[in-house]
């Protein structure tokens, strides 16, 4: 019996995230592509490197990307849509971040909040969320008459590259059935899997290509597998896999994460492949079925050390859980759930972290060492790793134990909360009177969603005052007077409803988990979401609650310079949870129910200090959506039930708007409708407005902001067109339920930007006005 240690995917972006640094400097023309190449290269050696010396016996390559690995896939195959083939060659920089951002002039802005790019000439492709997660890819465009053909090398190349390093790598590679499932078509009705004959032998070219480099295993990544299919899409994985396994002297590790393979089990178990990678961090109880099903020969992977959180692993538990299984067959692999780049780099870097808080993590780097540790405890026995095991122990009965991770008084009030926690006192017909009659608004009501434009100016201070460069009161100062300019220039241009700016908040979830208590925030703890952009999610280790009043103070300044409504703004419970890393101790469920009593308790002490209206966002609702639709109802009902605990503490009169900024809410219509919002933004221009049929179709009762202006695209737009945008949503719904507002926030954007659209936006507003008035 041998055990093996194999790693599935490391971070990219560096332990300073370096990588950001040389691709934004690459953009703003202030460093060359060799000096970002090399950078590149250097961050993949160390990484190697760090992996070895992990005791890493399987290390993957190709799973760096100067932007997106599904990008890079896309490339790779040649799907190459013929706007960006005029830019360069196929594999040149130029088409690949053209596709990544659109493209124009290179400026020192890492372009906005979905990467769409810095210019007019070419749009960037769509983006979107990576499965359950908060990194986003890049949606492969493909067309009815698509061919594809191997338009880079890449695989190969980091391959020689890792081995002249001396490493044999395994390379991971997106599968073609999981990147078809992704990929998007113009062509109405055209299934893009449609196109996996075509596609295939390119992967058998890569394939071969890659054996005759020295590679003897691919891993070869389809996560779709763990998705409700339909039979044509596990007829393409049978048919897909049937001719992969043509390419002689190669063997495929198929990689499976994110959740149960479940009723695809028998598609991926028939699968003639020579390893198969199963998550059993999401689903450990899928082990028994996968065991019984697998043909001996297939070589399996067990995803055994959580890639999606940061938790210590419990290792004592798990040598106990897969002691007794390793005598079944003559080999194993053991692996994180799925690749490590949703999760921090090094926990070494946190040197202000709580150490009793920071003897229970392990971020990426460590996370290898737990995975090589039980590699040797597996394969010869565990009192090789006694010493190891005892430290762990210690630190897991820490966490069990310690009174840091329970506030009696938490659970003891999140015990008492009863339904009327989660009711409005009156019915929205009787709230919006009361509403009206206190805020004069007039027909389509101006507002924006929060944030103004980040610049570099405000990140500086943010910076000089968290080094101590800055004093509080200096700093402070300043975001006075930015925001103060802020809401002068609102009046200015006549929005109804004012917004102060976010200038004060590094993000609008760290924000609030740094001030609550429950949470930890890590220094150097960067996620990739996409691109260059990164988040640091705070740590949920305790029990949530709210010390404080969190923004209180910035409200009633931005209020007393304004006689016009002010919004409270706040981040919701959901959203709050989705975006942190969350404590596996307890349910999310009665996690998000501890944030929403301490949203519940800001959104009180906003009234109490006279906001008429407060913004609750749960820009994250619909991404924590479950992977598989029999598990949704139950997330939609406390996902819901938390918005709404946190949001119907106030009175009738005071307006409880909320924010999301994605498309796709027909199917969960329903649970947008409970949530009972007074007023709701959404992200809609894009879409022409045809996003809002599900509210059409619902007879939505309450109040809707549907965005006129796509933040997203660097485009400045018309007054018409948003003139014509809110004409057409005056057909679909009642002009006196609509609002005026972009997508969603401002702040990856530029005030250069932002001026004329806020300007020509307030114009449209006045127009649609008269003409539904
Ligand atoms: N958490 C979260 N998830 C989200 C979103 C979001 O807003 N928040 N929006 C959607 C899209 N995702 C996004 C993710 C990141 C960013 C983003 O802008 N990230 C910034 C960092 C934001 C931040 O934390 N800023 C801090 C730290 C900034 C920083 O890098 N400071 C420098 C110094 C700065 C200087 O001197 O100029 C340093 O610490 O080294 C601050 O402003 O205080 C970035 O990568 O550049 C935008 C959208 C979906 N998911
Ligand atoms: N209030 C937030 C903002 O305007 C909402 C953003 S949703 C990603 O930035
Ligand atoms: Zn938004």
């Amino acid at each position: 019996m041998s055990v093996t240690a194999a790693n599935l995917g490391f971070p990219r972006i560096g332990p300073r995230r370096e990588l950001k640094t040389a691709v934004e400097a690459y953009w703003a023309g202030k460093a060359d592509e060799a000096q970002l190449l090399d950078t590149a290269r250097r961050l993949r050696a160390a990484t190697w490197d760090r992996q070895k010396a992990a005791g890493i016996a399987v290390i993957p390559s190709n799973d760096f990307s100067l932007y997106d690995q599904v990008l890079d896939t896309s490339v790779m195959v040649g799907a190459i849509p013929d706007i960006y083939r005029g830019l360069g060659a196929p594999d040149s920089l130029a088409v690949y971040f053209a596709m990544a951002r659109g493209t124009r002039t290179a400026d020192d802005d890492a372009g906005c909040a979905h990467g769409h790019g810095k210019g007019g000439d070419v749009p960037a492709q769509e983006m979107t969320k990576w499965f359950d997660t908060n990194y986003h890819y890049m949606v492969p465009e493909v067309s009815p008459d698509q061919g594809f053909a191997l338009a880079t090398a890449k695989p190969v190349d980091h391959f020689r590259e890792a081995r002249a390093l001396g490493h044999h790598t395994r390379p991971v590679i997106l599968g073609p059935v999981t990147w078809l499932l992704l990929a998007k078509s113009k062509a109405e009705g055209f299934d893009p899997l449609s196109l996996l004959p075509r596609l295939l032998p390119v992967y058998a070219d890569l394939l071969g290509r890659l054996r005759d480099a020295g590679a003897d295993w691919v891993q070869i990544d389809e996560p779709a597998l763990v998705l409700d299919l339909s039979d044509a899409a596990r007829a393409a994985y049978v048919s897909a896999y049937g001719e992969l396994a043509k390419v002689d002297g190669i063997k495929l590790m198929l990689a499976t994460y994110f959740g149960a393979l479940g009723d695809n089990l028998k598609t991926a178990l028939s699968l003639p492949v020579a390893g198969l990678h199963v998550d059993l961090v999401r689903a450990p109880e899928q082990l028994d079925a996968v065991l019984a099903g697998a043909r001996k020969d297939l070589l399996l992977s067990l995803g055994l050390i959580d890639g999606r959180n940061i938790w210590k692993a419990d290792l004592t538990a798990l040598l106990d859980r897969y002691e007794p299984i390793m005598k079944s067959r003559s080999a194993f692999q053991i692996a994180p759930s799925c690749s490590l780049l949703h999760t921090p780099i090094d926990l070494a870097l946190e040197t202000k972290l709580d150490p009793q808080v920071k003897d229970w993590l392990a971020f990426a780097a460590q996370k290898l060492e737990e995975l090589s540790l039980l590699g040797l405890g597996l394969s010869n026995g565990r009192y090789v790793i006694s010493d190891e095991l005892l430290a762990n122990a210690d630190s897991i009965q820490g966490r069990r134990n310690s009174p840091l991770t329970n506030d009696r008084k938490v659970r003891d009030r999140a015990a008492r909360i009863t339904g009327d926690w989660a009711r409005r006192k009156a019915p929205f017909a009787d709230r919006i009177k009361a509403q009206q009659a206190r805020l004069n608004l007039p027909l389509l009501p101006t507002t924006t969603i929060g944030s103004f434009p980040q610049t570099a100016e405000v990140r500086k201070a943010r910076s000089a005052h968290d080094k101590g460069e800055l004093d509080t009161a200096g700093y402070e100062r300043f975001l006075r007077e930015e925001t103060a300019r802020a809401i002068a220039w609102q009046e200015e241009i006549g929005i109804d409803v004012l917004v102060h700016g976010e200038f004060e908040r590094n993000d609008m979830v760290q924000y609030f988990g740094e001030q609550l208590a429950g949470f930890a925030f890590s220094r150097a703890g960067w996620v990739q979401s996409y691109g260059s952009r990164c988040v640091r999610p705070p740590i949920i280790y305790g029990d949530v609650s709210r010390p404080k009043p969190m923004t209180v103070a910035w409200w009633h300044y931005a209020q007393s310079v304004t006689a016009r409504p002010m919004k409270g703004m706040l981040t919701g419970p959901v959203t709050i949870l989705n975006w942190s890393f969350v404590r596996d101790d307890q349910s999310r469920e009665e996690t998000c129910r501890q944030i929403a009593l301490a949203i519940r308790d800001e959104v009180l002490d906003l009234e109490a200090a006279g906001a008429r209206i407060i913004q609750i966002d749960e820009a994250a609702l619909r991404e924590g959506l479950p992977l598989r639709r029999a598990d949704w109802q139950h997330y939609l009902d406390w996902a819901v039930e938390s918005f709404r605990i946190s949001a119907a503490g106030v009175a009738d009169e005071t307006q409880i708007h909320t924010h999301m900024c994605y498309s796709e809410f027909n199917e969960i219509i329903d649970s947008i409708g409970a949530m009972d919002a007074d007023v709701i933004s959404i992200e809609t221009s894009r879409s022409k407005m045809e996003l809002l049929d599900a509210f059409v179709d619902y007879a939505y009762p309450n109040e809707i902001g549907p965005g006129v202006y796509d933040i997203h695209s660097p485009r400045i737009p018309t007054t018409r067109e948003m003139e014509a945008l809110l004409i057409k949503a005056g057909e679909r719904l009642s002009a006196r339920q609509l609002w005026v507002n972009p997508d969603c926030g401002l702040k990856t954007r530029k005030w250069e930007d932002v001026k004329p659209a806020l300007v020509a936006m307030v114009d449209a507003a006045k127009a649609a006005r008269a003409a539904l008035a």
